[in-house]
C-alpha cells in the first residue's frame, strides 16, 4: 500500500483504490472531464503504473522535447514480435530505437517519401479507389475495405514491394489481426499491460477474466505473417538490386555480419516491418473514415472544394501535389480533419527515464507520460470555437492561401519521437481526399441524420460511428 501512495508534490488527480488504482481512462471525453476537475496536469494510477497526463499544448511540447521523455514505457514491448523485444521504432528505447528510427527515416526518404515518384504511386491507388467506389453504383455502404487496402499498398510497396488487389482476401486476413489488437486494447483486456502481476495468474483464470491469451496469440500470428514476408525476401535477395526497405535492411545486416555490436538483427527487422504495417496503414485507413464522414456531414465544404478543383484540374486528370497552391480549401479541410477528429486521442505514451519536474510537480522515474491530444485540439486557449468543424481556420484572411497551425496542433506527436510518416500521411490524405471529392458526392442515405456528435473509441483510436454513406459519381 505504501508503494502505491502518491509521491510528494505529485500532480493532483482522482482518488486511487489501494493496490488497484483506477481503470485506464477509456476515452477522450473522460480525459477532458478529468482535466476540467484537476487542471492541465494530472496524476493517475492503474495498478503499479503511474501516469501523468498533460492537457496543455505548451507544457506537452516542452516536456516531449526533453531527452528524459524520449523513451516509451516498458509495457509496450508486450506486443513486440522481436524475440529479444528490444528492436523496432514505435516501442523500442535507447540505442536500439535510435538505430532503427534512423534506418527507417533514411530508407523512407530514399524510397520516395516527399518525392514525386511516390506521388505517382499514391495516385495509382487513388485512381483504383475511385474505380472501386464506382462499382457500388451509388448504393449506401459502410466505410469500404478499399480504404485500408490503398493505405496498406503505399507503405507495403515501400517496405515489401507488394501491392494488393483492392478486394484481396489476403488483406482481409492481415486486417483481422489489427481489429483484434484494437479490441484487446479496449477495456478489461488491457489491464495486464498496466498490472503485469496479472500475467502470473493461471491461464484458465486469465482467459476467463480477460478473454483468451490475447497478447500471446497476437504476437504469434503477427510473427508468422512478417516472417513469411522476410523469409521470401531472404530467398530472392540480390545484393546488387535491393528492391525495398526489407532488402536494404538485409543488405546492412549481411554487411555487418561478424561485427560484435551490430544492431542489425533479424528480430529487429521483424519488428520494424510490423511497426510500419500498423503505424503506416491503419492510421491513414481510419483517418479516411473521418474524411468521408465529415464530407457527408458538411456537404457545403465538399461543394466549395469541388469548385476549386474543377477550376484547375480537368476531370480526366488526378489532382497532383503541384495543384496544392490552387486548392487551399482542400489542404485546410484535411488538416481540420486531423485536428477535429483527434483520432489518436492520447499520444503514444512516453516514460520518464529519471526523477524530474514538470510544471513544478515531481514526476518519478518510470512514470508514464500521456499527452491528451483531444483536449489540446479542443482547447479554447488555442482554437476559436474549438468544437466547430471549420476548415477556414487554416486559411489566410483572403481565404486564398493555406496557413499551417502555429500552436495547439498535436496530431503527429512532438519532439524526438514525432511521427516518422507525417510527410507520407499528409501526401496520402491530400491526394485521396481530393480524388474522392473530384469524383463523388458523398452523402448519407435519404432521411438519415449523421449530425449527432457521437463517436466511438476502439483501442487507441477515436472514430466516427459506422455510418452507411452513398458515393454518388459526379456527372
Ligand atoms: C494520419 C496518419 C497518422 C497519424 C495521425 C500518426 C500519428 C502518430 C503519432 C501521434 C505518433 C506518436 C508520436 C510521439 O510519440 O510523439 C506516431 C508515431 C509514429 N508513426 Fe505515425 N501517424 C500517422 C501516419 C503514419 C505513417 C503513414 C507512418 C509510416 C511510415 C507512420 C509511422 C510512425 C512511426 C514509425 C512512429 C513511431 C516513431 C517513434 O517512436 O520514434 N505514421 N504517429
Amino acid at each position: 500500500v505504501l508503494r502505491d501512495r502518491r509521491p510528494r508534490n505529485c500532480p493532483p488527480g482522482p482518488v486511487e483504490i489501494p493496490f488497484f488504482g483506477r481503470l485506464p481512462i477509456p476515452n477522450a471525453e473522460v480525459g477532458e472531464h478529468l482535466r476540467k476537475k484537476y487542471g492541465d496536469i494530472m496524476s493517475y494510477r492503474t495498478g503499479p503504473t503511474r501516469s501523468v497526463f498533460l492537457f496543455d499544448y505548451n507544457t506537452a511540447r516542452e516536456t516531449l522535447a526533453k531527452m528524459e521523455f524520449s523513451n516509451r514505457p516498458d509495457f509496450i514491448s508486450v506486443i513486440s514480435i522481436d524475440d529479444q523485444k528490444i528492436g523496432g521504432v514505435v516501442g523500442s528505447n535507447g540505442v536500439h530505437w535510435q538505430h532503427d528510427r534512423r534506418f527507417v527515416l533514411r530508407n523512407l526518404r530514399n524510397l520516395g517519401m516527399g518525392k514525386c515518384y511516390l506521388e505517382v504511386a499514391i495516385n495509382i491507388e487513388a485512381k483504383a479507389l475511385v474505380e472501386d467506389l464506382k462499382k457500388y453504383g451509388g448504393e449506401a455502404i459502410n466505410y469500404p475495405d478499399s480504404f485500408r487496402t490503398v493505405a496498406l499498398n503505399i507503405i507495403w510497396q515501400m517496405v515489401a514491394s507488394t501491392r494488393y488487389d483492392l478486394r484481396s482476401e489476403e488483406v482481409e486476413t492481415i486486417y483481422r489481426l489489427t481489429e483484434k489488437l484494437r479490441r484487446i486494447l479496449t477495456g478489461w483486456s488491457s489491464l495486464p499491460l498496466f498490472i503485469p502481476a496479472l500475467n502470473k495468474l493461471p491461464s484458465s483464470i486469465k482467459s476467463a477474466i480477460f478473454g483468451d491469451d490475447v497478447f500471446r496469440n497476437f504476437v504469434e500470428e503477427m510473427k508468422n505473417i512478417v516472417s513469411g514476408v522476410v523469409d521470401k525476401h531472404l530467398e530472392d535477395y540480390d545484393p546488387d538490386n535491393p528492391r525495398d526497405l526489407i532488402d536494404e535492411y538485409i543488405k546492412d545486416m549481411k554487411e555487418s555480419e561478424g561485427e560484435d555490436n551490430s544492431l542489425f538483427r533479424r528480430g529487429a527487422l521483424n519488428q520494424i516491418v510490423s511497426d510500419l504495417f500498423f503505424a503506416g496503414s491503419d492510421t491513414v485507413y481510419n483517418m479516411m473514415k473521418w474524411v468521408v464522414y465529415l464530407l457527408a456531414r458538411y456537404p457545403e465544404y465538399a461543394t466549395r472544394m469541388q469548385q476549386q478543383i474543377d477550376a484547375v484540374v480537368p476531370r480526366d486528370r488526378m489532382v497532383s501535389l503541384d495543384d496544392k497552391p490552387s486548392l487551399p480549401l482542400v489542404e485546410a479541410f484535411t488538416v481540420e480533419v486531423l485536428r477535429y477528429s483527434a483520432m489518436t486521442f492520447f499520444n503514444v505514451p512516453r516514460a520518464a527515464d529519471s526523477d524530474t519536474i514538470i510544471d513544478g510537480f515531481f514526476v518519478a522515474k518510470g512514470t508514464t507520460v500521456e499527452v491528451a491530444i483531444y483536449s489540446i485540439h479542443h482547447d479554447p486557449r488555442y482554437w476559436d470555437d474549438p468544437h466547430k468543424f471549420y476548415p477556414e481556420r487554416f486559411l489566410d484572411n483572403s481565404a486564398t492561401k493555406y496557413t499551417a497551425p502555429k500552436q495547439g496542433f498535436f496530431a503527429f506527436g512532438s519532439g524526438r519521437r514525432q511521427c516518422v510518416g507525417e510527410l507520407l500521411a499528409r501526401m496520402e490524405l491530400f491526394l485521396f481526399t481530393a480524388a474522392i471529392i473530384q469524383h463523388f458526392e458523398v452523402r448519407p442515405p435519404h432521411g438519415v441524420d449523421i449530425s449527432r456528435d457521437k463517436y466511438v473509441t476502439t483501442g487507441n483510436f477515436r472514430l466516427p460511428p459506422d455510418n452507411k454513406l452513398i458515393y454518388k459519381p459526379r456527372i
